[in-house]
């Protein structure tokens, strides 16, 4: 528990920047919170949501989960670096040339004096099973195995940790070390529907078995109450 972020990470899916801070605007002003935006966001809205998000005083992951060379790894991570997020975040089946791009790409790009924000990558998407990883991916081993050779890998890569579910936290501290983050979307509080994802543990659970982050979106962002839900997951998150 060296890294334990209390604050569970809300995953701003929206397809507007006016959707997302009419959203966000439901929460008292004082309540620093710890927001991800990722791909349908970032592309409608652009740097300024970031801006936006960081001027409020909230951390910020920024969910792009880049893949591709490693030239342009590392050229658009030197651009991103700019932006002053807290966290972000590549495929590691992009492989160990381009995380370690990426991760050159991020320290030359940071403001002097700034800090460098956390890089971590994806292993198999919370959405994945083992039967649709072997017939999509043509990947022959176990899921388990193929989210240890990433987060392996990622490691190697000189990376901080990975993305993965709370189900493969345990074995992939112990085939790399307790400070290798795992950030584990794919949480889903008792009761609530599953959706697309196939990888899911509550947050209490999450807790137990060890996560350091936990990223939740439409159980707070489509709930009649998210300000009242996140407090219930905060609740069982961080005080299990
Ligand atoms: O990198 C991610 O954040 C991510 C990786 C992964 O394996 N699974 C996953 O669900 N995510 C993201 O986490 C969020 C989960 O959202 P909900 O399923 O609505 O809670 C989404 O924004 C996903 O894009």
């Amino acid at each position: 528990m060296l890294n334990f972020e209390s604050r569970p990470i809300i995953a701003l899916d929206f397809a507007s920047f006016d959707l997302a801070k009419e959203f966000i605007n439901k929460f008292p002003a004082d309540e620093k919170i710890y927001v991800k935006v990722g791909m349908e966001l970032y592309y409608q809205a652009g740097a300024e949501v970031i801006h936006y998000l960081k001027e409020k005083g909230y951390s910020v992951f920024l969910d792009l989960k880049l893949h591709d060379i490693p030239n342009t790894i590392r050229s658009t991570m030197k651009v991103l670096a700019q932006l002053g997020v807290d966290m972000v975040n590549v495929h590691a089946a992009g492989g160990q040339e381009m995380m370690r791009a990426a991760k050159s790409g991020l320290i030359e790009g940071t403001p002097k004096g700034g800090k460098v924000a956390k890089l971590i990558a994806v292993t198999q998407l919370t959405s994945t099973s083992e039967k649709t990883m072997k017939r999509d991916q043509k990947i022959d081993c176990s899921l388990i195995e193929s989210v240890l050779h990433y987060a392996c890998i990622t490691m190697k890569s000189g990376l901080d940790g990975v993305v993965c579910s709370a189900l493969e936290v345990k074995k992939i501290k112990a085939a790399t070390n307790e400070d290798f983050l795992c950030i584990t979307p794919g949480i889903r509080p008792t009761g609530s529907g599953v959706g697309d994802q196939k990888r899911v543990t509550n947050p209490g659970q999450a807790r137990s078995i060890g996560s350091d982050y936990i990223v939740v979106g439409r159980p707070i962002t489509k709930a009649d109450n998210p300000v009242g839900i996140y407090h219930e997951i905060k609740q069982e998150w961080s005080e299990n």
